[in-house]
């Protein structure tokens, strides 16, 4: 098994979502059969939705023991629990309240209603991450996580030039001032996405086609988050056509 970056190209959004489903599915199942537990790292960007919602109408859905599934997030908004911007909330409409999973195994961060600062809250949630502690010290076994990507090279809520992209020692960090609102959130640092066995992307649309030539270029990552982003095992690229416009040819899977 190579550790390469792939990139995989689907039609339109919507085979795109299909796409990224059907894989979850299909790969889930299985290392379900090697391991007692998956732990899943979700976003909240609008593929993520569709997929999600894609996983929720196949016939494929309840062939996952969900009971041994953990759902994490990689960022999340600081907004009140019932929010309709939170990360978690869109992901329970979605999927996660059609499906027969414990509550526990279903890890959202704490809620700006919650009583907690934004810095208390980026703490709970990493000590919540090293309760589950089964891989690197700190951190469960990322089986695979789920990313988006802005126009501007930010992922999960690591914006381009900011000093979260820098964090090496915490697994979590509150994040002040986003350019993209809410102007608080928190999220997952790059070192803690990246202990991640597997790392999904998932990009739509054209406004994001250059960020993502630069990104497979080898752009700094500081410049732009997606770049410093690699799973342990495979990092994939699960775009559709529009965003593949400045792919190199080379990197472009085939597909058959
Ligand atoms: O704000 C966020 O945006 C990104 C990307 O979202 P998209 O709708 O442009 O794909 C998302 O991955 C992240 O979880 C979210 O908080």
């Amino acid at each position: 098994m190579t550790n390469e970056r792939r990139v995989l190209v689907s039609a339109d959004s919507d085979a795109l979502a299909a796409s990224i489903a059907a894989r979850f599915l299909t790969k889930t199942v299985d290392l379900l059969d090697e391991t007692e537990f998956v732990n899943i790292v979700l976003e909240g960007g609008r593929v993520a939705m569709k997929v999600l919602e894609s996983i929720n109408s196949s016939p494929a859905r309840d062939s996952v023991d969900w009971s041994r599934v953990h759902f994490w997030w990689g960022d999340e908004r600081w907004v009140p629990a019932d929010d309709a911007e939170r990360n978690d909330g869109k992901a329970r409409r979605a999927l996660l309240d059609h499906i027969d999973i414990p509550a526990e195994n279903v890890h959202s961060y704490p809620a700006s209603d919650s009583g907690m600062t934004l810095d208390e809250a980026a703490l709970a949630y990493a000590q919540t991450l090293a309760d589950h502690s089964n891989g690197d010290a700190g951190l469960p076994r990322f089986d695979i996580t789920f990313l988006g990507v802005g126009p501007d090279g930010h992922t999960a809520s690591l914006f381009p030039d900011r000093q979260e992209v820098l964090e090496r020692e915490a697994t979590v960090v509150a994040v002040r001032n986003s350019p993209k609102p809410p102007a608080e959130r928190l999220t997952l640092t790059r070192h803690a996405i990246n202990s991640s066995h597997r790392i999904w992307v998932e990009i739509s649309g054209a406004d994001k086609a250059a960020v993502l030539g630069l990104a497979l270029a080898g752009a700094a990552y500081t410049e732009v988050p997606i770049a410093g982003i690699k799973g342990r095992k495979r990092t994939v690229f699960f775009v559709d056509r529009a965003a593949a416009s400045e792919v190199p040819e080379n990197l472009i899977a085939p597909t058959y």
